[in-house]
């Protein structure tokens, strides 16, 4: 049968009403409440992914530092997947699976969030990151999808997204952290807003 991008999209999107259900939602809230909690004592995120989750990281962080919806103030959050010197020396002289636990080590303190997104949950480098981030004593927080993965027992907050194909379970992720960005708003609005 001939491929139909008409088909292809209505597939899509019957798949990501099939998963995020309000009992789906309502998993979001413990991740949203611990990143504003972070936030609120000072604390920062730290957010990392491969590929198209890569991209996803700094998107969050661009939302958070700069602004989503209202004008805030600017939320701490920094993308791990950005300098590419960092990225491709210690890739180069090093590991790949090192590249983020490196960043993590250098830069978390005890109580930040630690942010890893992964389709599959069992994206090697992001687990390296969350052992890292255990060590120090930061948070961990994995946006997953499948069953979760290997990630998922090592996120002390998890939101997985119960669908097979990495396309859509991206697709997932973007909802699902624009809706935390939503939350985030609402609890940094200014009081005189
Ligand atoms: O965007 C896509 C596929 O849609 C790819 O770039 C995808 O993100 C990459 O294959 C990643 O390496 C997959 O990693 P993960 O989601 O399993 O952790
Ligand atoms: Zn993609």
């Amino acid at each position: 049968m001939a491929y139909s991008i008409v088909d292809d999209v209505a597939i899509a999107i019957a798949e990501l009403r099939r998963a995020l259900t309000p009992e789906f939602a309502a998993t979001i809230v413990p991740s949203a409440e611990a990143l504003a909690e972070a936030l609120q004592a000072g604390k920062k995120i730290l957010i990392m992914g491969n590929g198209g989750s890569a991209a996803d990281a700094q998107h969050i962080a661009a939302e958070l530092v700069g602004r989503f919806k209202i004008e805030r103030r600017g939320l701490a959050a920094i993308a791990l997947t950005t300098d590419s010197s960092v990225l491709t020396a210690w890739s180069n002289d090093y590991a790949y699976e090192t590249v983020f636990s490196r960043q993590v080590e250098a830069l978390a303190q005890p109580d930040d969030v630690v942010w890893g997104i992964s389709t599959s949950g069992n994206s090697t480098n992001v687990m390296r990151a969350f052992e890292a981030a255990h060590a120090i004593g930061a948070t961990t927080l994995g946006l997953l999808g499948r069953s979760g993965g290997k990630l998922a027992a090592m996120s002390d907050f998890s939101i997985v997204v119960p669908l097979e194909h990495t396309d859509q379970i991206q697709s997932a992720h973007q909802i699902v952290y624009h809706a935390i960005c939503a939350y985030l708003d609402t609890v940094f609005q200014p009081a005189d807003a």
